[in-house]
């Protein structure tokens, strides 16, 4: 199950590479977002396009959604911290919210 875990990212790493995410922050250890939208239904448009994503990617968010509200938070369970493949999920959600 937990193959070969990946490089874990510093604080000064993750910090440096999210100041190029528009949409990102770092908060307690995860890649964060909070995304408004006009509905219930666009939210869940929008989850739905980024669980393919997150198939392709074989990474999955930590997430909620409250109406019209998505929150997201990325981490590498198999590596207890923040990797490559967050990064990855995190500008792909990104590209698909800026359409
Ligand atoms: C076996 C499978 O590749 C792993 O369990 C993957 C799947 N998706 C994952 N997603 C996230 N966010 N962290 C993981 O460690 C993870 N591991």
């Amino acid at each position: 199950m937990k193959a070969n875990p990946l490089k874990t990212y510093t604080e000064q790493e993750i910090e440096d590479r999210i100041s190029k995410l528009e949409y990102w922050d770092y908060q307690e250890g995860f890649l964060v977002t909070s995304l408004d939208f006009k509905n219930f239904a666009d939210a869940f448009a929008m989850m739905t396009r980024i669980a393919f994503e997150a198939e392709r990617l074989n990474h999955h968010p930590d997430w909620s959604n409250t109406y019209n509200n998505l929150s997201i938070q990325l981490y590498t369970h198999d590596s207890n911290g923040i990797t490559d493949k967050d990064f990855e999920l995190a500008e792909q959600i990104e590209k698909i919210i800026q359409g």
